[in-house]
């Protein structure tokens, strides 16, 4: 499988207008310009990221960006400020474009007639609620046992920024597959078992971004370091990424964070910066994202086939539009958002929250159970 001539797009756009301001980032935080492809295993060709393109971080003011990545900004939309009273309003405006996957549900079980499914999940805020505490981000047990279920009758994978054993613990399921470190971990299936409702045994590790442990290490000590006296600020080893959190550091404090992270960076050219809530994330220049997780275990679970086949992301962040975007553009299957605010995104369908997302879930699973 060659993913550069794919019919997923090799280059990651950046929502924010290109013309916005850039404030005041070194030349070296550009993405790496080097046009090089290398090939690692037996069917994936990597490119690096385009270098003419720009990060979100980059393209926009490092505060604004960094304000914005707050779901605690729902009364905020295209711009404009809205009471708590319009909100809704506005909320449900919204849904005129991204309807509720729970009241869609017959469409989307409709549509799914004669097909197989497949499930991805994101973890954070999709599965477990957003929490001030990383460390602390754990989902129900209810949800647990619904994702179990869901296993039963669809090939479900979990594809989260975490690392591929941090986000494994937290789940705790062995019926599923996993992509760590936002798809760049990724243990796919020996073979596709027969049916889902065995224990998944360890497969092939697919790691595209190998030869950057070292590297990734090295600026995750160096953060660590830097940032140690800033009140509140953490930063989480990913294993092939670094995150950044400033949740629960003083809002004055924000630029210093994106100061030092930036003064880190300027050592690595070879390294990009990407925004989370409320989290900075560095990661390498590759072309390499959630969309190409999912394409990677589409392919892997022999599930590539876009005529019989409909695959479901359900994710809320930035890194998901990734996998949102890939099946928007191979017209195949749904993204659905998890956002309790209006925003504007690649997904088809919408979810308000993690508890809406577990009634997705059952819902899948009661169809499944009363059409085999
Ligand atoms: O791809 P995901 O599974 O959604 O992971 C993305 C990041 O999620 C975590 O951070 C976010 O959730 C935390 C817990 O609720 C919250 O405190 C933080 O502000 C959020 O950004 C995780 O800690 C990061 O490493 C992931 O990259």
């Amino acid at each position: 499988m060659d993913l550069k001539s794919n019919h997923c797009s090799p280059i990651l756009t950046d929502p924010i207008p290109i013309s916005q301001p850039r404030l005041g980032i070194h030349d070296s935080l550009l993405p790496y310009s080097s046009t090089g492809v290398f090939s690692q295993g037996p069917f994936l060709t990597i490119s690096w990221k385009n270098p003419g393109l720009l990060d979100d971080v980059l393209s926009t003011s490092w505060l604004d960006a960094m304000k914005s990545s707050s779901p605690r900004n729902i009364s905020k939309y295209n711009g404009n400020d809205f009471s708590s009273n319009e909100v809704d309003v506005v909320y449900r405006n919204w849904m005129l474009k991204y309807p509720s996957a729970l009241t869609s549900i017959e469409h989307i079980v409709n549509n799914t007639k004669g097909k197989r499914l497949a499930l991805f999940l994101d973890y954070d805020g999709t599965l477990s609620p957003i929490v001030d505490n990383p460390d602390h981000a754990f989902m129900s047990n209810a949800m647990r046992s619904a994702v179990r279920n869901v296993a039963k009758y669809i090939p479900t994978a979990i594809i989260s920024g975490r690392s591929r054993e941090k986000v494994r613990k937290f789940v705790g399921l062995k019926e599923l597959y996993y992509a760590g470190s936002h798809g760049m971990d990724i243990m796919g299936p020996v073979q596709p078992p027969a049916d889902h409702t065995t224990e998944i045994k360890e497969g092939n590790l697919y790691q595209p971004a190998s030869e950057f442990l070292p590297m990734i290490n090295e600026v995750f000590v160096s953060l660590v370091e830097t940032t140690k006296n800033i009140k509140g600020a953490k930063v989480e080893n990913n294993k092939f990424c670094v995150s950044v959190h400033y949740r629960n550091v003083d809002e004055k404090s924000w630029k210093t964070v994106a100061e030092y992270v930036q003064d880190v960076l300027k050592h690595y050219p070879r390294l990009r910066l990407t925004h989370g809530r409320m989290v900075l994330e560095i990661r390498p220049v590759l072309e390499w994202d959630k969309g190409k997780a999912v394409e990677f275990l589409l392919e892997s679970l022999g599930l590539s086939n876009c005529d019989d086949v409909l695959p479901i992301y359900v994710g809320d962040d930035r890194t998901d539009e990734d996998a949102f975007k890939f099946l928007r553009e191979r017209n195949h299957g749904y993204g659905i958002l998890v956002t309790p605010a209006p925003k504007e995104s690649n997904a088809y369908y919408s979810l308000r929250d993690p508890s809406e997302v577990m009634e997705f879930i059952n819902s899948l699973v009661m169809h499944k159970k009363s059409v085999p």
